[in-house]
């Protein structure tokens, strides 16, 4: 244990002690106050709020493009499950996205704010409508990076929580080797488990590597990592694919 006197601090807590303690308000369920509790101790929610991104998970893509650098000057985004907006706010930044010259696409079924550079469309994904809509917002161009933040609420029954996150992340996935350049990143939420045999063995034969990574931001204590598939080969290898069956 830390004795603080010890550290010269004449026996004051410093700041990282002092954690906010909230108590169960009458009507707010446990739970809540739990999360509460969690938000206001949450180093990512006031740094978020200082640098002025709309959610602490702006630091997720921030921290894995660090690594994996998907964003260049100039790239062309996607992003599903956009709002708040905090990915799309790190992908317009970084990419150098304008109103005049917008290059990142963003897409949520709730509502959001406009953001600078981001074209913003409120859509459920799964529509069929869906992915025409961003294609065409491209403008005709392909895009660089797909990235996927997509993630239903949980309805507590765990196959079903399964496999609906599965079919999230497989339309995300045939949307991104539709529209990626040669060379282009695709990054998804995916839970516990990781992604399934199938999908991962589809994007194996699509991108030269695919990985998961759990970026520090993401809770230690949630299931959620992300996949990660760069190097796409082309669209060409779904047609060879095709012609060797
Ligand atoms: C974790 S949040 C995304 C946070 C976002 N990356 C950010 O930085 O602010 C997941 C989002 O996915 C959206 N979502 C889930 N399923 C969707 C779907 N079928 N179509 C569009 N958006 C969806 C939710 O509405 C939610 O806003």
């Amino acid at each position: 244990m830390v004795n603080s006197k010890a550290l010269g601090t004449g026996g004051r807590k410093s700041d990282k002690d002092l954690k906010i303690r909230v108590k169960t308000a009458k009507g707010r369920k446990v739970a809540s106050t739990k999360w509460l509790e969690r938000q206001l101790n949450d180093p990512y929610v006031a740094r978020a709020r200082s640098e002025g991104y709309r959610s602490r998970a702006a630091f997720k893509i921030k921290e894995m493009n660090e690594k994996q650098k998907f964003f260049k000057k100039g790239s062309r985004v996607v992003d599903l499950g956009a709002a708040p907006g905090g990915w799309s706010q790190v992908a317009a930044a970084a990419v150098g996205s304008t109103d005049a010259n917008p290059l990142v696409v963003g897409i949520d079924y709730l509502d959001m704010d406009p953001i600078p550079g981001v074209i913003l469309f409120k859509k459920d994904f799964t529509e069929d409508d869906a992915p025409g809509l961003l294609i065409d917002a491209l403008g005709g161009h392909k895009a660089d990076v797909v990235m996927s933040d997509m993630a239903w609420p949980t309805t507590g029954h765990r196959a079903t929580d399964h496999l609906r996150i599965v079919h999230l992340i497989e339309i995300a996935a045939d949307f991104a080797i539709q529209v990626l350049a040669p060379g282009g990143s695709f990054v998804a939420k995916v839970f516990q488990g990781g992604t399934e045999h199938e999908l991962l063995h589809m994007l194996k034969r699509h991108f030269n590597t695919t990985f998961h990574i759990k970026p520090p931001s993401s809770r230690k204590d949630s299931a959620e990592a992300y996949l990660v598939a760069k190097g796409f080969k082309g669209s060409n290898v779904a047609e060879n694919a095709e012609e060797e069956r």
